[in-house]
């Protein structure tokens, strides 16, 4: 029915439809005067018969069509917050997982590499404290533009939690998963934010990455949990560095 209003329009929808409703209230009471009273038509007062549906028709169905498309905007806005982040429109940690699932999966049966980056900004308790909230949404929404922009297309990236974020790096083996963390790092690292309150500040981030391994049997949860691991190894070594599971080596 959506599809059907979205085609003709809601203006053309309803006077359609009155006109089939005036048309089809003509026909019935012409049926029912010439067969239950068995008299001749009288197409003058059959034709009021019309002005009921013609008067009430429009309203009723403005009112329904309205309706239908306010459910339709609700549908489609509970859909987009159950897959992404209100305030980084990254994807949320549910789309993340359910999709990373998808192409970890598909790596596996193509015997291709698949990475994991976890990265939390370092110290964003300090920011928020010291620049106010909202500077610190500020923050994770630009760290989110320089993920976007320096990720490919086909990888995922999400916010999973608070200050915590995850890139699902498909077809991408150790040295080329930490070759883009670093560099994400560093844009990071260079940046002087101004936010909108006037304050300049600068902030790092640790990540911990974690790579399939062809040889071994692995699930996604494994190699999540490793890049979480590395990337608490990374927060203990003195945070703005990057760890890899595997090798455990400092790229800074
Ligand atoms: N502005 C803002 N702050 C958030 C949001 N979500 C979580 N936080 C804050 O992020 C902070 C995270 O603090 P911690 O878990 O102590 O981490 P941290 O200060 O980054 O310390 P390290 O992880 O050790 O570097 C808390 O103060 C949360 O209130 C958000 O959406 N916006």
């Amino acid at each position: 029915m959506r599809e059907g209003l979205a085609r003709i329009g809601r203006v053309r929808a309803v006077i359609n439809i009155t006109a089939i409703a005036c048309l089809s209230s003509v026909l019935l009471s012409s049926l029912i005067w010439s067969q239950a009273f068995g008299r001749e038509i009288d197409w003058q007062l059959i034709s009021t018969a019309s002005v009921v549906p013609a008067l009430i028709c429009p309203f009723v169905m403005w009112f329904v069509i309205q309706m239908t498309l306010d459910l339709h905007h609700m549908e489609n806005k509970m859909r987009y917050l159950a897959s992404y982040d209100d305030l980084t429109e990254l994807l949320s940690r549910r789309a993340f997982l359910t999709s990373s699932q998808k192409l970890f999966s598909l790596m596996n049966r193509s015997h291709k590499p698949f990475s994991i980056a976890y990265i939390d900004i370092d110290d964003f308790k300090k920011i928020n404290d010291s620049y106010g909230h909202a500077a610190g949404d500020e923050v994770l929404k630009s760290f989110s533009v320089i993920l976007e922009v320096h990720t490919r297309s086909s990888d995922l990236v999400g916010r999973i939690g608070g200050e915590e974020f995850a890139i699902a790096l498909p077809d991408t083996g150790a040295h080329g998963a930490a070759r883009v963390v670093e560099l994400i790092r560093e844009v990071s690292e260079q940046q002087m934010l101004t936010t909108s309150s006037k304050a300049t500040l600068s902030y790092t981030i640790s990540i911990g990455i974690s790579t399939s391994d062809s040889n071994k049997t692995q699930t996604l949860e494994q190699l999540i949990q490793q890049a979480d691991r590395a990337l608490y190894e990374a927060k203990v070594a003195g945070k703005n560095r990057i760890i890899q599971f595997e090798t455990e080596t400092h790229f800074t």
